[in-house]
């Protein structure tokens, strides 16, 4: 990525976005969201994260004209199989409600004592120069941690009253921004793909 590129956030998520800005601002990076040019949301029917954020920074940069950057997360839970996975953003069905699916996950964890209520984050990143891009830059990491019995912590976003973080001993609603920017799954991938821009133009 240039300095001080402008770039299209491929996302409707208020939580993402104030976290991509936090991450990208400071170096000099205009992040702007896409409702700024109208995209609109498109349907995530890929199998896979990388598959589902390709199609969202695709069509943010095809109908923005600019780079996109897309981000398709989700939480992957040992005792439910890996659910709810790409699924995360729906789990309690349409529309998206962070409040019904973080009861939803309460539920289905019902009676799976600590220990085994081992989960993470997942966050793959898709960079695109243009919408025909060929060669998108990708990068999926993860951040390791435990769902809670309740929800504790009132920041963050989603399932963050849920997610309890052993690095640091509180759940991630409860992490200071910054904390939580640097330690995440989004973070974490983000420093990578900066990484991974560094010497692009
Ligand atoms: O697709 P966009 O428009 O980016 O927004 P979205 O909210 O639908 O995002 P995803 O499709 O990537 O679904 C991600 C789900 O995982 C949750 N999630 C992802 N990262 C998270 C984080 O850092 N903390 C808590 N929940 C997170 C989030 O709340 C969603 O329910
Ligand atoms: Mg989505």
């Amino acid at each position: 990525m240039a300095d001080r590129t402008t770039l299209v956030l491929a996302s409707g998520n208020a939580g993402k976005l104030r976290e991509f800005q936090h991450l990208l601002g400071p170096l000099g990076h205009e992040v702007r969201p896409q409702q700024d040019f109208a995209v609109t949301e498109v349907e995530e029917t890929g199998l896979t994260f990388v598959e589902n954020a390709l199609l969202k920074a695709r069509e943010a940069s095809r109908v923005s004209g600019f780079p996109a950057l897309a981000d398709d997360s989700g939480l992957d839970v040992d005792a439910l199989q890996g659910a709810p996975g790409i699924y995360s953003a729906r789990f309690a069905g349409e529309p998206k409600d962070d409040a019904a699916n973080n009861r939803k996950l309460l539920e289905a964890l019902e009676g799976v004592p600590e220990g085994q209520r081992t989960a993470r984050f997942w966050c793959v990143l898709v960079y695109l120069r243009h919408a025909e891009d060929p060669v998108p830059h990708i990068v999926q990491c993860a951040w390791e941690g435990e769902i809670l019995a309740h929800p504790r912590g009132e920041d963050g976003f989603g399932y963050d009253p849920l997610f309890w973080v052993p690095e640091r001993g509180m759940s991630a609603a409860e992490l200071p921004a910054e904390d939580k920017n640097r330690l995440s799954h989004r973070g974490r991938a983000m420093t990578a793909l900066l990484a991974q821009l560094s010497g692009d133009s």
